[in-house]
């Protein structure tokens, strides 16, 4: 590891505060009858709940959504046993993935205590505080006479995740890259470096699918595990020693079909791979610093699969995969511990990911990397916002059918779809949305049906069932990009192909475009062209002659471009006057809508009034009551400015076109968001609570606000959401992401209904 990358890495825990964590209270604090309810007198309702019955602890407090990740030190990463309190920014960072991937809430606990017996009665006493215990970085063989008896003493799941954590994703890479070199378990011979924690968790969890316990070889830091061997011996890796005359690693690769290192740095040496059989597989899972490093061992045996346990080489086999996952599904349903069942179920979830369509999410935070299932993906990314939805279930339902689960979960498929919900930020937002979406799907036809991101939209759109895709395009394009995207839905039975040189509907949809532009100066043959050449154009014929429900076009080209054709073609709705153009940032306690984005440059003060109308009622479709207020540099009269006085103008229009919206202005964006200040500054608005719809003075604005807001978020926002229009259509940008774009579509398909 370079000094450059060892000095990011302390400022990065070192600043802007020191470590990784803070605790941060879910329930306002902010004054008395707030204390009285969180502390005394209230808290002791909540303790009565606890008394009368336990298992009301995991309503009134944190504890069922709370795990402690612990550990004494003793074998910590590869670095040995550094102690409890070095331990500790490793058990801070297993806090954060936890929370980042699973949103679970961990105390890290740092043990100073080596004894095993006084480790476990220390343990064993803070089961009141936990919904599960993750023992992490304790050597073995001390670990596995903890984990057995932490298990029979406590009554939540105990998992020592560097056993179990590292044997599934292990497993499931493993059946993986034998499926990609086509071997049969049965038939391999696997050795390993390291017969500690991990290593020896792999090889049982081999061998109960299947690999024969009598093609292992373990070697340690003393060598091959052999019969009659007495140094560095203990009884848990005794179980594997051999009958054989091997003694070094170097004697033991000969002939291997599989390399696992659960050991140390720098372990393997590449002359020794030359022996490995053909198509090797390469597990060098030492961390920081790998058995061996992956280009070494590339140059070496260009036929291996190579994995590592770090992110930055292909096939990071890491049980972060895992154990956030393992414990969400665990917490859910109760689940008094985790038992083989729920692990095996975990190690088909995983393995089975690595081969359904990777998603955009990962590439995104991939560079953009092509992942198909193969040599260097063979299993999903951490960052895979699906894992948490594929693997949390498999483990429930595994708990439930094995008895263990305290709190059944009724309906398992509404439990992935809100998991799902919870990966994506957005999805909380388009929640109902979606819902009404798959009630009744629509056709909705993509102008640039080409394009990677529509259709892997596409696809998610059939895998949600929320709409019929028509896909414009070439049909060899789009059957070579499906290809390659490794998207399983196919023409006819998941989506329509529309090919503009071969349009059956040709007439129709010119002699509905020249009713259009036949004034605007086109003439026949020039419409003709204008809807063979543009994509957007025969998009919106299509939406306007009822050949599709609604359109979607933008992902290639300007904004303004594609509003032309859309304004030309399909025009604005009875009793509008123009189109307009809403975004939203998704913040935390709900999206925050923004308007006019895109379409008009400055409004005055009616298209101001029709703006936020159009705009209000969208946002009712998303379950919400608008809230409006009208913004301005201006706060409720103190300036005159002809802008300050056109949003006053708007709000007494509103107020007679509209005199049901909850809307005010005009004022400043703090006092939008801030109802107590609002209330101190001016006692009478009729605005209450903090605004969920802002109407911006201009176009400007409105955009720069929400480009600002999408940076300070993190990207998570809705939109551009075309309004006003005689048929449903919208404009994406060449920004939005296929989650974006599957948004819009669900969008479209509710409008279109
Ligand atoms: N990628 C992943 O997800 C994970 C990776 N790991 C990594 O695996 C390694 C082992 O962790 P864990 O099992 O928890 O630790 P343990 O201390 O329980 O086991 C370590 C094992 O490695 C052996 N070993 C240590 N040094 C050498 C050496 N120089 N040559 C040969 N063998 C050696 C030890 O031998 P002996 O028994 O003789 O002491 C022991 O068998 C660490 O590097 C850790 O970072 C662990 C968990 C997950
Ligand atoms: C990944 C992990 O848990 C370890 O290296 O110890
Ligand atoms: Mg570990």
């Amino acid at each position: 590891m370079s000094e450059e990358f060892d000095q990011s890495a302390l400022e990065y825990h070192r600043f802007p505060k020191p470590g990784k964590l803070e605790i941060k209270a879910t329930k306002p604090l902010a004054n008395q009858r707030d204390l009285a309810l969180a502390y005394s007198p209230g808290v002791a309702a909540a303790c009565r709940e606890i008394t009368d019955d336990p298992i009301n602890a995991s309503e009134v407090t944190a504890r069922g959504n709370l795990v402690a990740v612990i550990s004494n030190g003793t074998a910590v990463l590869g670095l040995g046993a550094i102690g409890g309190l070095a331990s500790k920014p490793v058990m801070e960072g297993k806090a954060v993935l936890f929370k980042q991937f699973a949103d679970i809430d961990v105390f890290d606990i740092e043990i100073e205590e080596r004894d095993p017996e006084a480790f476990i009665e220390t343990v064993a006493r803070l089961e009141p505080t936990f919904g599960g215990i993750n023992l992490e970085d304790i050597k073995a063989p001390d670990c596995f006479i903890i984990e057995k008896a932490l298990k029979e003493r406590m009554g939540i799941p105990v998992f020592h995740d560097d056993q179990h954590g590292t044997a599934i994703v292990v497993c499931a890479a493993i059946l993986n890259g034998l499926r990609v070199v086509g071997k049969d378990i049965s038939k391999v011979r696997l050795v390993t470096a390291g017969a500690g924690a991990a290593a020896l968790a792999c090889v049982d969890l081999l061998v109960t699918l299947g690999l024969p316990k009598e093609n292992i070889t373990l070697t340690d830091i003393a060598g091959v595990v052999y019969e009659g061997r007495t140094e560095e011996m203990d009884p848990y890796k005794g179980r594997y020693a051999r009958d054989t005359e091997q003694r070094t690693l170097a004697e033991a690769i000969e002939g291997a079909d599989l390399f696992l290192g659960l050991s140390a740095g720098g372990v393997l040496k590449p002359e020794w791979l030359a022996k490995m059989a053909d198509s090797p597989i390469i597990m060098a899972l030492a961390n920081p610093v790998p058995e061996i490093m992956p280009d070494l061992a590339r140059e070496a045996r260009p036929d291996a699969i190579i994995a590592t346990g770090r992110s930055d080489y292909p096939n990071q086999v890491n049980n972060v995969l895992c154990f956030p996952f393992i414990f969400r599904g665990a917490l859910d349903c109760g689940a008094s511990e985790i038992n083989e069942a729920m692990k095996a179920a975990c190690v088909r979830a995983i393995a089975d990911l690595a081969m359904a369509e990777p998603s955009d999410i990962v590439r995104a935070a991939y560079g953009g990397h092509q992942l198909s299932f193969g040599r260097e993906y063979l299993i999903p990314k951490p960052f895979d916002p699906r894992l948490m939805e594929h693997l949390a279930p498999a483990v429930a339902r595994a708990a439930m059918e094995s008895g263990v689960a305290t709190r059944p979960i009724a309906d398992l498929e509404a439990y992935r779809r809100d998991l799902h919900t919870r990966s994506h930020r957005t999805g909380i937002a388009m929640k109902p949305v979606f819902d009404q979406a798959r009630i009744a799907p629509k056709r909705v036809v993509f102008a640039e049906g080409e394009e990677d991101r529509v259709l892997q939209a596409a696809q998610q759109a059939v895998a949600e069932g929320i709409a019929r895709p028509l896909l414009i395009g070439r049909p060899e394009v789009i059957g070579a990009r499906i290809e390659a995207l490794g998207l399983s839905m196919r023409p006819e039975q998941d989506f329509e192909l529309v090919v503009p040189c071969e349009n059956p509907n040709f007439e129709n949809h010119w002699q509905a475009v020249y009713d259009r532009v036949q004034r605007r100066g086109y003439a026949p043959d020039e419409t003709r062209e204008y809807i063979r050449n543009d994509p957007t154009v025969l998009a919106a014929a299509m939406v306007r002659c009822g050949d599709a429900d609604a359109m979607i076009c933008g992902v290639v080209g300007r904004y303004a471009r594609h509003l032309r054709h859309v304004e030309e073609v399909i025009g604005t709705a009875a009793g509008v006057t123009h189109l307009t153009a809403m975004n939203a940032v998704v913040l935390e306690n709900g999206p925050l809508f923004i308007a006019d984005t895109y379409v008009q440059a400055d409004p005055d003060a009616e298209q101001l009034a029709e703006i936020t109308r159009l705009c209000a009622a969208e946002v009712e479709r998303f379950g919400l009551t608008p809230k409006v207020a009208l913004l301005s540099h201006s706060n409720f009269g103190s300036h005159t400015s002809p802008s300050a006085q056109k949003m006053h103008n708007a709000l007494q229009l509103l107020r007679e076109q509209a005199p049901e919206l909850e809307v005010e202005g005009e004022m400043h964006a703090n006092l939008a968001l801030d109802p107590e200040g609002r209330l101190a500054r001016f006692p009478n608005s009729r605005l209450t609570g903090s605004a969920n719809l802002l109407i911006m003075p201009n176009q400007d604005a409105a955009n720069i606000a929400f480009n600002l807001l999408r940076m300070r978020d993190e990207g998570a926002s809705l939109g551009p959401i075309l309004l006003g229009s005689a048929h449903v259509a919208h404009i994406a940008t060449p920004s939005t992401t296929v989650r974006g774009l599957l948004n819009m579509t669900a969008l479209a398909a509710v409008q279109a209904g």
